[in-house]
């Protein structure tokens, strides 16, 4: 995305006093307002401007539309073995995740490997938050959520697969994590809402038309469909997710929540799986030795001039720790619209 110089400047403390401020006025229980505002600004502050202040208007047509339950007390089952299982009761998933972390972590270090899945919940945030939440316990992680039913299976042009992201997380000691999060269409979803918004074309490869014609019209891409990246092999990880956070934690696929949301324009119902593993499980007292060999592989990719998924994600946050963020002027006058 571009940005001019009408744009607004913001501390990450005054986009956490905007996103209270419009939620809370929406409605939604104070634990949710916290939860979904520490994601709204990690994504502010990371740099990923899909998912983070622009999510609040999402988060307005959601809790307007009534599909999500404001005040909803996520319910923890401490199932057998390494699972673990949260019902958001129809809420967002943030508050859920908060709740299952804890018991994941323990059941992963008494396991070797713990799952957690989310069922019933509203889903619109990046899962990188969530990877790091887990990597910052030692351990690895990966997590993946289902969507609404916009992208076409490779081979195929009609809309049927979520936007489906995949999300891995390695620990490195005295580093940031090793982690990756992206979505299993070519791009987010978000970031080509945020074109039409801006009145710009997006690239060819993102989109077709409802006629299935490549397209770099914005709006005639969310129209038609979205395209996996990497064709048939996008089309199958983002099956996969449609699978294991779908069906086998008892959940909906991206194309049974855009049936229930039928036109509200509201964000994702569904579910969430995260995976917990610790390399103690494997390794028991060699763990800590392993893990440090990785440091030589993530340095032989940095040695050719490549750069680790993620380096971006955390330079902008150093970035917007000290000199805050900068906002669209019209995406910001339009999220004021709902506090004012
Ligand atoms: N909840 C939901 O249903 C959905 C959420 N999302 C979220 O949207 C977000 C954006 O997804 P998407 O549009 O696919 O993101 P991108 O295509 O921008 O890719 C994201 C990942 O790839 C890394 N990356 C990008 N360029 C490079 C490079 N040149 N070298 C190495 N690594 C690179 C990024 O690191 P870096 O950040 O440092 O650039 C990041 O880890 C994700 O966080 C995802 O979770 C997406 C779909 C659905
Ligand atoms: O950008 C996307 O794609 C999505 N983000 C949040 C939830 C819906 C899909």
């Amino acid at each position: 995305m571009t940005y001019d110089e009408s744009d607004i400047a913001l501390s990450l403390e005054e986009v956490a006093a905007l996103s209270r401020a419009a939620l809370s006025r929406l409605g939604l229980a104070p634990a949710h307002v916290e939860a979904v505002t520490a994601t709204v600004v990690a994504g502010e502050r990371d740099g990923c401007a899909s998912h983070g202040i622009y999510r609040l208007l999402v988060c307005a047509d959601t809790l307007k539309s009534g599909k999500v339950a404001r005040d909803a007390e996520p319910v923890v089952d401490d199932r057998a073995g390494g699972v673990v299982r949260v019902d958001a009761r129809g809420g967002y998933a943030q508050l859920s995740f908060q709740r299952g972390l804890p018991l994941l972590v323990e059941k992963a270090r008494r396991n070797g490997i713990a799952a957690l899945a989310i069922n019933d919940c509203v889903h619109f945030a990046a899962l990188w938050p969530e990877i790091e939440a887990v990597t910052a316990e030692g351990l690895v992680a990966l997590a993946f959520t289902p969507s609404h039913a916009w992208v076409a299976p490779a081979g195929g042009t009609r809309p049927l697969l979520g936007t489906n992201p995949v999300a891995f997380g390695w620990p490195r000691p005295g580093e940031h994590p090793f982690v990756f999060d992206f979505a299993t269409s070519a791009v987010a979803r978000g970031e080509i809402e945020l074109h039409r918004r801006a009145g710009e074309p997006i690239p060819a490869g993102w989109g077709i038309d409802a006629e299935g014609r490549p397209t770099t019209d914005a709006a005639a891409a969310l129209d038609g469909a979205m395209l996996t990246f990497g064709g048939h092999k996008g089309s199958a990880l983002s099956v996969m997710v449609e699978l294991i956070a779908g069906p086998l934690i008892g959940d909906l696929t991206s194309a049974e929540s855009l049936a229930l949301d039928a036109g509200a324009k509201a964000s994702p119902i569904g579910g969430e799986l995260v995976i917990a593993i610790d390399p103690a499980g494997f390794l028991g007292g060699e763990a800590a030795q392993h893990i440090a060999r990785a440091e030589k592989l993530f340095d032989a990719i940095v040695g050719q001039g490549a750069r680790l998924p993620s380096q971006r994600r955390f330079e902008a946050r150093k970035r917007s720790l000290s000199e805050g963020v900068r906002v669209p002027r019209k995406l910001y006058d339009d999220v004021r619209a709902l506090v004012d």
